[in-house]
Formats: C-alpha cells, sequence, structure tokens
C-alpha cells in the first residue's frame, strides 16, 4: 500500500507520531522535488516537558535526523518503527552548521548531526554540509509504501 503526500514549501510539517501496529513494522518513504529534514524522536520518561501525545511526554530533541534527498528513500524499521516517534519540522528552511574533521554538520538550531550527512549526493547540498548555509524547501512529494498486517500476515501464511 503506499500514501502519498504533497508538502508546499510554507505548510512543510508533519508533527511527531507513530504509524502505529495496523502495518507490517517497516515503511519505506520515498522523497521527491524537494529534499526535508527527517526527524525520529524517544518518548521521555516521566514527565517533565516535552510534548505531549496521547498521555506520553516526547523529548523535543531528535535522537536520529536526516537529510532526505529528491530522489531518496528512506526505510524505518525495528524499534525506530515500534518505539520511536517521526516527524518533519514545519519550517520554510532547513539551517545547517558547517561539519568538519571532528564535528559533523549539525541541524543549526537543534544542535543535531546531520546522521547521513556522509551519504549527501545533490553538490549544493554537500556543499552545505562543509560550508553550513541554508537548504531552502520547494514543494515536496512523499511515497510511503508499507504492507497492511493483515494482508502481510496472510501473504506469510500463503507462502508455508
Ligand atoms: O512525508 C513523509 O516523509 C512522512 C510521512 C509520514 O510520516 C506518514 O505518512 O506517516
Ligand atoms: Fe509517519
Amino acid at each position: 500500500m503506499s500514501l502519498a503526500l504533497i508538502y508546499r514549501p510554507d505548510i512543510q510539517g508533519i508533527m511527531p507520531h507513530e504509524d502505529g501496529p495496523a502495518y507490517f513494522p517497516v515503511v519505506a518513504t520515498i522523497s521527491l522535488g524537494s529534499h526535508c529534514v527527517f526527524h525520529y524522536y524517544q518518548y521521555k520518561e516521566g514527565a517533565d516537558g516535552g510534548t505531549v501525545t496521547g498521555g506520553r511526554s516526547i523529548d523535543p530533541k531528535p535522537i536520529l535526523s536526516v537529510l532526505l534527498e529528491p530522489r531518496s528513500v528512506v526505510i524505518s524499521e525495528h524499534a525506530l518503527y515500534s518505539s520511536h516517534l517521526h516527524a518533519i519540522r514545519e519550517i520554510e528552511e532547513d539551517i545547517i552548521t558547517a561539519g568538519n574533521a571532528t564535528t559533523p554538520p549539525m541541524v543549526a538550531d537543534l544542535g543535531v548531526p546531520i546522521a547521513n550527512w556522509d551519504k549527501v549526493t545533490e553538490p549544493d547540498a554537500v556543499r552545505i554540509m562543509f560550508e553550513g548555509g541554508v537548504l531552502k524547501r520547494s514543494t515536496r512529494y512523499s511515497l510511503t509504501c508499507r504492507d497492511v498486517e493483515k494482508v502481510a500476515q496472510l501473504k506469510a501464511f500463503m507462502k508455508r
């Protein structure tokens, strides 16, 4: 099953959420058009100030942030799927601080590394990983591909 989403450059975000138990716990997300920065979050132990979703508090500092380039695919599975949340911040541009020999490039205001900085391919984005700068978003199209759990179970049964 695939879901197509369009993000306009001015309204680009999706709040921290889990994709939930209705699906087989792996999702592939294809990005087209614009880059974005995709963040994974964890729940906080105890309630002390994070954003609250369904009564649980979310640590506002992502545990993992990746730059999704146009024509890229990211696959979320295991704990990142089943016990963490994911989100795209509702911002028009991503401000990146320069990486150097000891420190990776970071999302400037969050101070979190771009985990896949060394896999970035688009020349402007590569330059920004090394020099720092602003990645301006444009319209982004995303395709999320997943298996509905019941169908996945039936397929496994049929293979026996
Ligand atoms: O647009 C994206 O890359 C993420 C979409 C998403 O998280 C979802 O549809 O559940
Ligand atoms: Fe999602």
